[in-house]
């Protein structure tokens, strides 16, 4: 088994350093964390040569995210390492919320069938790194190089250049857009003279992995004020490999030197064991660390030709798991406008739309994690009389629950105002708004096999589902062949009682066709649509109209 914590990879000299004056190369993706590892898988499945700079020469080590979303695991199938990150993860769906010591509530963040995957894997982002770093390697598009820290920017109208420090000096490269994704600290935020701006909240929590042989079901525990952390929260998860990860509240007072240490953190986890009936159950202590958060983000994402994607962007807490699972979405969202931009395919304001797009759904993050925040921390003895007043009537009220707030989970953004969408000119009802991340469903293949509606989605062109059959259908797919555009087309006949779920998700009709972007989310949609509409919608979503 490989420890992926204690890889380390080696640094290599590139002809770049050596040549005259600075290679020039469409795009330089900084950081090869999640974010800048995705972009780049995408980007190469998109023919398009990438160059990704790393100022070190590790894997994340220790605690970072760990709770990857379905919507992050549905990039990683289209990026081809899904299955690795869900063999090795530990899939759940549900959540339980204790006050005190009792059990107030439970929640199903799957609760309909028909989805290839669950609400949520826990890996550790070792392991997530590592697999990118490996389906990177397999991609010849990808020139990954580490220990190389972009130390200098100068940009240009038609790109930058980039100073690069390694272990044999400084050399510069000329790149066509950069993509910063270098982390809540980013260098490049720094160098452009930017701040991610927000609320800095005044608490502390310990974070801590431990390893034990117990047995739980896979399922995340909240604890709002239990016997065993009096006047704090708790959060439990299961992560691969026998390990949990545990967030003690600590509040502002703490001392962060203090509580990393193992005779501290020994008495919180021991207590909580034994409040949840694991007494002898012996554990090790692995990374831990005491941090405070901020819910912030810099004001613009773009600027000239460099983008910023994921921490270096925007910043929430850990609650609600909407750091890492952003973060991937930004790339997701990014990678086919700066390809179809590098292709000739759109214009360059394609690039604004990504900024927008992101801008919005941070807001949305950010607006999530704020409120979970203030419910777990309340900041007045008001607010925290009206929280517990909360908890308690969710044990007898299902109304009250609404209320209860320890992290609203990742969920991919309606991108509902994008300037990239269609506006509908016919009815429809349901989720699958112009905008939305298209649902998955099961879909039975003209050849009878069975699949998913998302891997029959082209994994780099836009994609057309066309559902139903007969003549309205027949029409639909005469418009799509008289429009003479590249969409990859998926029929969906919705015979049987599985195809069914995928009419019912996109209240679809003989003929209904979805026109769905490289990135999955809708940009259209008609009842019975013509060639002329479906090119003017394309046109739309690549901003060229
Ligand atoms: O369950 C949640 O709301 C998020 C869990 C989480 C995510 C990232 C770090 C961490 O310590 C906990």
């Amino acid at each position: 088994m490989i420890d992926y914590q204690s890889l380390r990879f080696d640094y290599t000299r590139h002809a770049d350093q050596d040549a005259a004056a600075p290679a020039r190369h469409p795009v330089v993706v900084v950081g090869a964390g999640p974010v800048g590892l995705t972009l780049a898988i995408d980007l190469a499945l998109r023919q398009i040569p990438v160059v990704l700079l790393d100022n070190d020469n590790s894997l994340s080590s220790g605690s970072r995210a760990i709770c990857f979303a379905k919507r992050t695991l549905e990039v990683f199938d289209r990026l081809g390492c899904g299955d690795r990150m869900v063999d090795k993860g530990v899939s759940w769906n549900v959540g339980k919320v204790f006050f005190h010591d009792e059990q107030v509530y439970r929640f199903d963040l799957l609760p309909e069938p028909g989805h290839e995957r669950p609400a949520f894997i826990n890996l550790q982002q070792y392991y997530v790194e590592g697999y990118l770093v490996e389906r990177a390697a397999a991609l010849p598009l990808i020139d990954l190089r580490w220990n190389n820290k972009v130390t200098g920017i100068a940009q240009g109208d038609d790109g930058a250049v980039l100073t690069v420090e390694t272990p044999e000096g400084e050399y510069r490269l000329q790149a066509g857009y950069v993509a910063a994704c270098d982390g809540s600290r980013s260098n490049l935020r720094q160098m452009l003279g930017q701040e991610a701006k927000g609320r800095v909240f005044r608490d502390r929590f310990l974070i801590a992995d431990i390893t034990m042989d117990a047995q739980l079901p896979t399922e995340r525990r909240f604890w709002f004020d239990p016997s065993f952390h009096p006047g704090q929260s708790v959060l439990l998860h299961k992560q691969a490999d026998g390990m949990w990860r545990v967030d003690f509240q600590l509040g502002w007072d703490a001392d962060p030197v203090e509580e990393r240490k193992p005779e501290r953190i020994t008495p919180r986890v021991r207590a909580l064991l034994d409040s949840i009936g694991f007494e002898g159950v012996q554990f090790q202590i692995g990374w831990a660390s005491v941090y405070t958060f901020a819910c912030q983000r810099m004001e613009r994402f773009r600027h000239g030709r460099v983008l910023f994607a994921g921490d270096s962007a925007h910043g929430v807490s850990p609650f609600g798991a909407r750091g890492a699972n952003s973060g991937v979405q930004d790339a997701d969202n990014l990678a086919w406008k700066l390809a179809a931009v590098l292709a000739g395919d759109a214009p360059d304001a394609l690039l604004d739309s990504y900024a927008s797009e992101r801008e919005f759904a941070a807001d949305e993050n950010i607006r999530n994690s704020t409120r979970a925040t203030d419910f777990i921390t309340p900041k007045s003895e008001v607010s925290r009389l009206f929280r517990d007043a909360v908890l308690e009537l969710t044990k007898r009220h299902a109304f009250a629950r609404s209320l209860v707030n320890s992290g609203r989970l990742s969920v991919a953004t309606v991108l509902r105002d994008s300037p990239l969408n269609t506006p509908d000119a016919d009815p429809f009802a349901g989720a699958m708004v112009p905008g939305a991340a298209a649902a998955d469903a099961p879909v039975r293949r003209a050849d009878g096999s069975t699949g998913w509606l998302l891997r029959e989605c082209h994994v780099a062109r836009f994609t057309a589902l066309v559902f139903g059959t007969g003549d309205a259908a027949e029409r639909s797919l005469q418009a799509l062949k008289s429009s003479d555009l590249a969409l990859h087309v998926v029929r969906v006949e919705g015979t049987g009682a599985d195809a069914e779920l995928a009419t019912q998700r996109y209240d679809a009709q003989p003929g209904t066709v979805y026109l769905l972007r490289p990135d999955q989310h809708v940009c259209a949609r008609w009842r019975h649509p013509t060639a002329a509409k479906l090119r003017a919608a394309l046109d739309h979503a690549l901003a060229k109209a």
